[in-house]
């Protein structure tokens, strides 16, 4: 079964640009639980233009489902990893300028310092995934830091779909088969929406989770948040 965690950085976005409290990224986070999301994915950035880490506590209190926060490893996202203890905690390698993720980690060249870091979040009772482009070599990376999962970045499969899915999912099935091979759990996320899923999926059977947010909440503008999730849980299935 692959778990759908809806990704809700763009809520956040939307409230940020009045500056108040609608629409409440808690009501969207209980709302999407009810109506299927498996988890719920925050990806705070340093400048807080979407998620804040206020947010983040907040939605500590009240998710049930898998609470996923997504990050650049630095002092404060690690205070805040070992104050909410998600169920996950997914280290991406964004500098702080960065307008959205666009690359996974070298988990060779930051080998030293993603090991300590995933020892320390492991520490913490944290399931800890690490953001990686389809490459072996990083998967392989991503197991000797002690990763227990890897996040597939899927901006380029996504990209290329329309053109030629099978050769845009090729990088990724190998990928994949070396994660399983090296018992790594597969997570995917990036520019996934409504019409890439489902092959994704097809090819990617071992998928544990993907995190899914700019599209579902474009998508919800139009079909609303329930029947959005239902129409990426049907391409899950
Ligand atoms: C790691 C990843 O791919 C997501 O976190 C994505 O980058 C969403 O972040 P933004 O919502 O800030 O674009
Ligand atoms: N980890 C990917 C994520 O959470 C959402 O990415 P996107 O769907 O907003 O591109």
């Amino acid at each position: 079964m692959t778990k759908l965690s809806v990704n809700i950085n763009k809520i956040a976005t939307l409230r940020n640009s009045r500056g108040a409290d609608n629409p409440n990224v808690v009501k969207t986070a209980l709302d999407a639980e009810r109506f299927g999301a498996e988890g719920i994915t925050v990806h705070p950035r340093p400048d807080e233009r979407h998620i804040t880490y206020q947010d983040v506590l907040d939605l500590n209190e009240v998710v049930t489902t898998e609470f996923n926060i997504e990050g650049y490893p630095d002092a404060r996202f690690m205070e805040i990893i070992h104050r909410v203890k998600p169920a996950q905690a997914t280290l991406v390698p964004d500098p702080p300028t960065a307008i959205t993720s666009n690359a996974g980690w070298d988990t060779l060249t930051h080998q030293d310092f993603l090991k300590e870091i995933c020892a320390e979040i492991k520490a913490a009772g944290v399931r800890v995934s690490i953001f990686v482009d389809p490459d072996p070599k990083m998967v392989e990376g991503a197991k000797a830091c002690g990763a227990d999962r890897i996040e597939l970045y899927t901006e380029p499969y996504a990209a290329n779909y329309q053109a030629d899915r099978d050769k845009a999912v090729a990088d990724y099935v190998q990928a994949a088969e070396k994660a399983v091979a090296l018992g790594l759990g597969i997570n995917a996320g990036h520019d996934l929406d409504a019409e890439n899923l489902k092959f994704l999926k097809e090819k990617l059977p071992q998928l544990d989770e993907v995190s899914i947010g700019h599209a579902l909440i474009c998508d919800a503008l139009y079909q609303g948040l329930e029947n959005t999730i239902q129409i990426y849980l049907r391409q899950l299935k």
